[in-house]
């Protein structure tokens, strides 16, 4: 647990970065620092490790105040992560990798054995290996940086705006990389950005600060999105907040329908007689994996042409945003909800996910009276 207690910090020249900053960041988590430029995150992070000390206050790791452990063992107890990863250009992307482990002592086999773990960790094809930084894209970069913050596994894991030098797409995997390894691994993770999606998708609770570093809100990210403390949290959410705030309630428990869902080889003239609604039906292979929706209506003795059905949704892992988009965009109005293998669950029109979000609110704010776990993104 890091704990940052009525923290300021003066430069200089007068400028306030942090303002009485006060912050329990456990294990096991990532805590997000966001906020508009200026606002003093990079400083408060560089407070962690001690690149920059703070004018008042204190912090402490696991209860010792950091002032006082040799600054080098401190540092070494955090991996250290920043834009464009600012790796050594001279070095190979194996000995990048290697450079902690090194620099504690470790033999030049044993830490680049170690190297080789941390490429396949962070997703890196080991033929990487002997390339140079400039021989590698920028989100390859980002992810040796990542690499060799943990090479000596520390325990703190400090990231100052890690992503943001990628396009949207090589952004979103690397977030999605680093959830994984986090998964695994379990650090104290300290992530900085100014990008409140970046926050909302990575963070188990986000810290927002205001221009002068002053604390405007600590929460996890559903609750941010849910009851923004003031208008300046609020504005800095951006627009669509309740559709975002979807992104943290399951699918799992979405009143399927299956009663318009039929195989291939279903007497289709039967059934078109037999229906009074006539609504489309989705056909589904023997397999039972979604083929498109077909209109009885024009029933001409054998289902012959099918309308695409898009993009269904996985039951249970996507989130009711993902269904809620599935549904808007389904020529039927109906979400197809499918399984990890792709079969057919059923279908949830826009009706059936709008009651699923009224239940899971309900559901949420009671779990939250009785002091639950915050929600963490479902997809
Ligand atoms: N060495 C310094 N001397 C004087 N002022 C500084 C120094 N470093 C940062 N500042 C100022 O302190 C304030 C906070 O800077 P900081 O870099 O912590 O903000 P930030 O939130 O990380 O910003 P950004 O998102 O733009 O990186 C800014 O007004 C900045 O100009």
């Amino acid at each position: 647990m890091i704990a940052i207690e009525d923290v300021s910090k003066r430069y200089a020249d007068g400028t306030v970065a942090v303002d009485r900053l006060s912050l329990q960041i456990p294990n096991h988590s990532i805590t997000v620092l966001v906020g508009p430029s200026g606002c003093g995150k990079t400083t408060t992070l560089r407070m962690i490790n001690r690149m920059v000390e703070p004018t008042s206050g204190t912090i402490r790791v696991d209860g010792e105040d950091i002032t006082r452990r040799p600054v080098n063992a401190l540092r070494q107890s955090m991996g250290y992560v920043i834009q464009n990863a600012g790796l050594f250009q001279h070095r190979t992307i194996l000995d990048n990798i290697a450079t902690v482990p090194r620099l504690l002592g470790w033999s030049k086999q044993r830490a680049r054995a170690r190297a080789a773990e941390l490429m396949e960790r962070v997703g890196l094809d080991p033929g990487m290996a002997r390339r140079y930084p400039y021989q590698l894209s920028g989100g390859q970069q980002q992810r040796v940086g990542v690499a060799r913050a943990l090479a000596a596994d520390p325990p703190i894991l400090l990231m100052d705006e890690p992503f943001s030098a990628v396009d949207p797409v090589v952004r979103r995997g690397l977030q999605e990389e680093l959830l994984r390894i986090q998964g695994e691994l379990g650090k104290a993770i300290v992530f900085v950005t100014h990008d409140m999606d970046e926050a909302i998708t990575v963070g188990d609770r986000v810290a927002v600060l205001r221009t002068g570093g002053k604390l405007a809100q600590f929460a996890a990210p559903d609750e941010l999105l849910s009851a923004p403390a003031d208008a300046f949290v609020e504005e800095f959410l951006g627009g669509d907040r309740g559709i975002r705030g979807l992104s943290f309630l399951s699918t799992r428990d979405l009143a399927l329908d299956r009663s318009q869902v039929f195989p291939v080889g279903t007497d289709w003239q039967h059934l078109a007689g037999q229906r009074a609604a006539q609504a489309p039906v989705l056909v589904t292979d023997a397999d039972g994996k979604p083929l498109g929706w077909a209109d009885l209506t024009v029933w001409t003795g054998e289902v012959r042409s099918l309308e695409p059905y898009g993009q269904g949704f996985e039951v249970g892992r996507d989130s009711l945003r993902v269904a809620l988009d599935r549904a808007v965009l389904s020529p039927t109005g109906q979400a197809v909800g499918v399984d990890a293998s792709g079969k057919v669950l059923g279908l949830a029109g826009q009706e059936t996910v709008a009651a699923a979000i009224r239940a899971a609110r309900q559901r949420r704010a009671a779990d939250t009276a009785q002091g639950s776990a915050p929600a963490k993104a479902v997809r």
